[in-house]
């Protein structure tokens, strides 16, 4: 993925993102919710992701959305101690092996990618309340002073700006399909004037727009069933709904989804994820970044 001499390798960048998660997981977090930042990376990183899950969900029977609702909002069977285990395993600690990172990096260009919920910020119950820390900001701060630093997310970016507040950094939002570079320097702190890089499901904000406020009122009945708007996507969260609601908030959005072939279904932890159906996700937003980052 990376050929350009310039950029360092997937392996280093992995491995900071693995720190500053584990920055994260022991100053931020509760340990309890190490599992979900552990999702978030696995489906950034290709580590452990059910594909045929969003096959599954596309076209398939509502009891099938609800096994892969229920497979991807696991209850706490395993203990703390075997989730720790399984969430260090793929993501060791970088400190362990940081002269390797310093080697593999010289003369190369370090990278720094981050996802924002259940990375920079704990899970929580309303997903406009996820706040970061002033700790981890100061800390994101100080990691942009030394490499570019893009936050790649499923958010709407105006959103994620709002709570993470530099603009030295490089923002992807809507699943990486609304990218920005940052606005002002983290050295000189001088306006450079960055602004919108790539936008490829600009002609979808309409459509999401109409189905943002279609969803909005189909789900009204369904308590604790929370729609966002992320701009070129939307979020259909169940973290706050009833199990026993889960088929009929699933239906609903099936049956909406019908009459609009050109958008998809995806799943992340506690949220149904709709999207356009465009050739375009987190990974090729980074692709771009390295590459417009490499230039
Ligand atoms: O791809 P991501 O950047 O990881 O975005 C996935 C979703 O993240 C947010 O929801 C998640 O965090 C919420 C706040 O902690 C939590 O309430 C929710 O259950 C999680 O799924 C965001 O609100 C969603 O729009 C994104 O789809």
């Amino acid at each position: 993925m990376m050929t350009n001499q310039n950029v360092v390798t997937h392996e280093v960048i992995n491995t900071l993102i693995a720190m500053a998660a584990s920055i994260s997981n022991s100053t931020v977090l509760p340990s309890a919710t190490v599992p979900e930042s552990m999702a978030v990376l696995g489906g950034f990183w290709g580590l452990p992701h059910n594909k045929n899950l969003v096959k599954r969900l596309e076209g398939a029977k509502v009891s099938a959305w609800i096994d892969s609702m229920r497979a991807s909002s696991p209850t706490r069977a395993k203990s703390e101690s075997q989730e720790k285990r399984s969430w260090i395993l793929y993501h060791p600690s970088a400190l362990n092996t940081f002269e390797q990172i310093v080697y593999s990096a010289k003369g190369k260009q370090i990278v720094v990618f981050l996802d924002y919920d259940g990375t920079l910020s704990p899970i929580v119950a309303d997903p406009n309340k996820a706040f970061m820390t002033r700790k981890m900001r100061a800390t994101l701060k100080g990691i942009a002073r030394h490499f570019p630093t893009a936050i790649v997310t499923g958010r709407c970016r105006d959103k994620v700006y709002n709570f993470v507040k530099l603009a030295e950094l490089y923002y992807a939002g809507s699943h990486g399909m609304d990218i920005t570079g940052p606005t002002k320097s983290p050295k000189q702190g001088n306006n450079n004037n960055k602004a919108v890089l790539f936008q490829p499901a600009s002609q979808f904000l309409p459509m999401i727009d109409e189905v943002y406020k279609i969803l909005l009122e189909k789900t009204k009945t369904v308590p604790g069933a929370k729609v966002e708007n992320n701009k070129f996507c939307l979020s259909v969260h169940f973290r706050c709904v009833d199990e026993k609601s889960w088929a009929a908030l699933a239906e609903k959005v099936r049956l909406v989804l019908i009459e609009y072939p050109q958008l998809r279904l995806t799943q992340g932890r506690k949220v149904l994820e709709i999207r356009p159906t465009i050739k375009w996700d987190k990974g090729k937003a980074l692709e771009f970044l390295l590459e417009s980052l490499g230039e």
